[in-house]
C-alpha cells in the first residue's frame, strides 16, 4: 500500500480539485442513496395505513408523549416500590429514548405542516417525485465523480509511464542495465494501468460505496441501533476472511504480472528471431514453450479469479447475513410487539411496520455497496502489486550519473589511463589498459573477437564507467562532465545499426534534429545513401525504414547510420565495424566520403577490413583486454603476430568475396 500511496499522492499533487470535487460528489451519492431508502418509511406508512404525513406526524407525537407519560408513571411506581436502581435506570433510558424521538418529530413537524400534501395519494405522488429527483441527482453526482476521478487516474498513469520511460533510458547504462524487455514492457503497460485503475477505484468506488453503506447504516441505527448491532455480529468473521483473501490476491497479482512479463519477453524474442526458428524448423518447440508460459499465466489468473469470487461471496454473505439476523430478530419484535429477546433489550418501544420495513430496506441497500466492494479489493490489490513493481524501478539509482558540478569538456587527446573493467565480477575484460589517441588523429583498432574493442567504446561514451583508472578527453575525466556534453561530441556508428520506424530522412536527421532537408540529403549523398534511395525505394528519402529498419538490407541500414553520424559533425567519430555489411565498391566510396567529412575530427575505426585500415594514421592491436602493439600497417605485419594473422584472414575473405 506504501507504493500505491505514492501514486495517489502524485494524483493528488496534480489533480487536487478534480479529486476534491469527485470525492464530494461521491459523498453526495451516498447521502442521496440513503435519502432514497429513507423514503420507504413514509411510503410504507401511507400505503399500508392510508395516512397522509400530517396524520402520521400527529400519531408520532401522540405516541411519543404517551411513551414519556407512561414511562414517567412507571418510574414513579418503581421508586415507590423501592425497585432496584438498575431497573429504574433502564426505564429512565426508555423515557429518554421517547424524548429524543419527540425532539426529532418536533423538528420535522413544521416542514410537514408547511409542505406535505394533505391527501394520501398526493403524499404518494410527492414521495415518488422525491425518489425520481433524488435518483436523477444521484446519477448526476455519480457521473461527475466517475469522470473526474477517471481523468485524474488516467493522467497519473500516463505521467507514470513517461517517468518510467525516462528512468528506463537512464537505467540502461552501466551495470544496472535491465535486460528483461518483457518484464519492463509489462511494468510500463499492464502494471501502470493497474495502478491507474486502483487510483480511480480507491478514490472513487471505494469511497462512494462505503458512503452509500454508511448512509444506510446510519438510517438503520436511527431506527433501531440495538437491532443494528445485533445484525453486525457477522462482521468480524467476514472482515477476517476479507483480509486473508486480500493478501492472497496481492501475492497472486504479482505472480500474474511476472508471468505476463515472461510471455511478452518470450514473444518479443521469438518475433525478432523468427528467421532462426523457421530456418531450424523449431516452430513446434517454440509453440510448446510459449504454451507453457501462457499456461503459467492462466493458472495464476484462475487463482486470482477464485480469490475474487471468494471475496464477492464473502461480501454477499455478509450482507445477507446482516439482513437475515435482523429479519429474525426484527420480525420477532414486530410480530410479538416485544422490546426484548432472551431478556436482551432490543427496542425502546414496540417497532411499527413502517419502521421495520425501512430498517430492512436500509440493510438491503447497505448490502449492495458491500457486494460491490468485493470487486474493489481485487483491483486495489492488483494496483498495489503493480505500484510495488513500478516504483521499485523508479526508485532505482542509475549506475551512470552526472556530477554535481560538471566541467565543460574541451576537444583534445583521448586517454585511457590504467583502465580496468569487468562486466561481471569473474571475467575481466580490460586489464590496466593505457592508450592515447591524439586530437584529430585517425586510428584503427583491431583485435580478435571478444578482446574488448567495443568495451573500449562503451567506456568512452560512458555507457559504463571503468572499475579502475580513468578515461579523459582534453585532460578532463569524462566522469566530471555531463553525459550530454560528452555524447554531443561523439558520432557513433556501431555494428548493430538501429533505425526507427520512420522515413529515411528522419532517421538521418536523428543525428542533428535541427538539420534542414538539404543538409540531410547532403549527408545521405556522402554516405552513399543516394545510390540506393532513388533506385530501390518508392518515395526516395521519404520512404519508411520499417520497424527497426527491417525493410532495408544490412548494408543500406549501415549507410543511413553513417549519414546520421556525419550529419552530427562531431569532434570524435567512432565507427565500430560500421562497414562490415557493405560491399567492397561501396565501402571504397564511403571511405572516400569519410576522408572528406571527418576532416580534422578525431576518428576511431574498429575494423578488420584491410581497406579501412588504409584510412588510419596508426593501427592499435588489442588482445585480451590490453594494447598489444601500435604502429603502421607495414610495421605491425612485421612486429605483431596477432595483426599478421587477422590481416591474412581478412585478405583471404576479401579475395573470396571479390
Ligand atoms: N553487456 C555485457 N555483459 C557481459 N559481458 C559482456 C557484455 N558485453 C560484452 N561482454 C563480454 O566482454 C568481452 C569483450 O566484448 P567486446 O564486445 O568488447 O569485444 P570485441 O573485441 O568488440 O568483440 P567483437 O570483435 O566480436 O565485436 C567479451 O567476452 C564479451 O562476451
Amino acid at each position: 500500500m506504501r507504493y500505491l500511496n505514492k501514486a495517489i499522492w502524485l494524483a493528488w499533487r496534480d489533480f487536487k480539485w478534480s479529486i476534491i470535487i469527485s470525492v464530494l460528489s461521491s459523498l453526495m451519492v451516498g447521502v442521496l442513496w440513503g435519502a432514497n431508502v429513507g423514503a420507504v418509511y413514509p411510503f410504507a406508512e401511507v400505503i399500508f395505513k392510508g395516512d397522509n404525513l400530517h396524520q402520521w406526524i400527529a400519531r408520532e407525537t401522540e405516541a411519543c408523549e404517551t411513551g414519556i407519560r407512561e414511562g414517567e408513571a412507571k418510574i414513579a411506581a418503581m421508586k415507590a416500590e423501592n425497585a432496584s436502581s438498575g431497573e429504574i435506570y433502564s426505564q429512565e433510558q426508555a423515557v429518554e429514548g421517547w424524548r429524543n424521538r419527540l425532539k426529532s418529530v418536533e423538528k420535522t413537524r413544521p416542514w410537514i405542516e408547511k409542505y406535505a400534501p394533505t391527501s394520501p395519494f398526493n403524499t404518494l405522488l410527492g414521495i415518488v417525485a422525491f425518489l425520481l429527483i433524488g435518483t436523477a441527482l444521484k446519477c448526476f453526482f455519480l457521473a461527475i465523480s466517475t469522470i473526474l476521478m477517471a481523468r485524474a487516474a488516467f493522467r497519473t498513469s500516463r505521467s507514470l509511464q513517461r517517468q518510467f520511460f525516462a528512468k528506463m533510458l537512464d537505467l540502461q547504462l552501466g551495470k544496472s542495465r535491465r535486460d528483461d524487455t518483457g518484464d519492463s514492457a509489462t511494468r510500463v503497460g499492464g502494471d501502470i494501468n493497474a495502478i491507474g485503475n486502483a487510483i480511480s477505484i480507491l478514490l472513487g468506488k471505494s469511497l462512494r460505496e462505503p458512503a452509500k453503506m454508511i448512509a444506510c447504516i446510519a438510517l438503520a441505527a436511527y431506527i433501531n441501533w440495538r437491532l443494528l448491532l445485533l445484525s453486525l455480529l457477522v462482521c468480524p468473521l467476514a472482515a477476517y476472511l476479507l483480509m486473508t483473501l486480500a493478501k492472497s490476491i496481492k501475492r497472486t497479482s504479482v505472480r500474474v504480472m511476472e508471468a505476463n512479463g515472461r510471455v511478452i519477453g518470450f514473444f518479443l524474442q521469438i518475433n525478432n528471431g523468427f528467421q532462426v526458428v523457421k530456418a531450424f524448423g523449431n516452430e513446434e518447440l517454440e509453440n510448446k514453450r510459449f504454451f507453457e508460459k501462457t499456461e503459467a499465466v492462466f493458472r495464476q489468473q484462475m487463482k486470482l479469479e477464485i480469490y475474487g469470487s471468494l471475496i464477492r461471496s464473502n461480501n454477499e454473505l455478509l450482507g445477507i447475513g446482516m439482513v437475515c439476523l435482523s429479519l429474525v430478530a426484527g420480525g420477532y419484535l414486530v410480530l410479538n410487539q416485544a422490546t426484548h429477546i432472551f431478556g436482551i433489550k432490543l427496542a425502546d418501544k414496540a417497532m411499527d411496520f413502517g419502521g421495520i420495513m425501512t430498517f430492512y430496506a436500509a440493510l438491503i441497500a447497505a448490502a449492495d455497496p458491500i457486494r460491490k466492494l468485493g470487486d474493489v479489493f481485487g483491483s486495489i490489490q492488483a494496483g498495489t502489486a503493480g505500484a510495488e513493481r513500478v516504483f521499485s524501478v523508479l526508485a532505482a539509482e542509475p549506475a551512470i550519473k552526472d556530477p554535481e558540478n560538471p566541467v565543460p569538456l574541451q576537444d583534445g587527446d583521448i586517454c585511457f589511463k590504467d583502465v580496468s573493467f569487468r562486466y561481471n565480477q569473474n571475467v575481466s575484460v580490460l586489464n590496466d589498459m593505457n592508450l592515447t589517441i591524439r586530437r584529430g588523429e585517425k586510428v584503427a583498432i583491431v583485435g580478435p573477437n571478444g578482446c574488448g574493442k567495443s568495451t573500449l567504446i562503451n567506456l568512452m561514451l560512458r555507457f559504463y564507467d571503468p572499475d579502475e583508472g580513468a578515461v579523459t578527453i582534453g585532460g578532463i575525466d569524462i566522469r566530471d562532465a555531463t553525459q550530454k556534453d560528452l555524447r554531443s561530441r561523439i558520432g557513433l556508428v556501431n555494428q548493430n545499426t538501429v533505425l526507427f520506424n520512420d522515413s529515411i530522412q528522419e532517421n538521418i536527421r536523428y543525428g542533428r534534429l535541427s538539420a534542414t532537408d538539404e543538409e540531410v540529403a547532403a549527408a545521405g549523398k556522402l554516405a552513399e545513401v543516394d545510390t540506393f534511395v532513388h533506385t530501390h525505394t518508392s518515395h526516395g528519402y521519404k520512404s519508411n525504414c520499417g520497424e527497426l529498419g527491417s525493410s532495408l538490407s544490412g548494408g543500406q541500414r549501415q549507410r543511413i547510420a553513417i549519414a546520421r553520424a556525419l550529419l552530427k559533425n562531431p569532434d570524435i567519430f567512432i565507427f565500430d565495424e560500421a562497414t562490415s555489411q557493405i560491399d567492397l565498391e561501396s565501402e571504397r566510396q564511403i571511405h572516400a566520403a569519410f576522408e572528406r567529412c571527418v576532416g580534422d575530427s578525431t576518428a576511431i575505426l574498429i575494423t578488420h577490413r584491410p581497406a579501412a585500415l588504409e584510412l588510419a594514421d596508426r593501427i592499435i592491436v588489442m588482445n585480451a583486454g590490453q594494447v598489444e602493439a601500435i604502429g603502421s600497417h607495414e610495421e605491425l605485419l612485421k612486429r605483431s603476430q596477432t595483426y599478421y594473422e587477422l590481416y591474412r584472414e581478412e585478405v583471404v575473405q576479401d579475395r573470396q568475396a571479390a
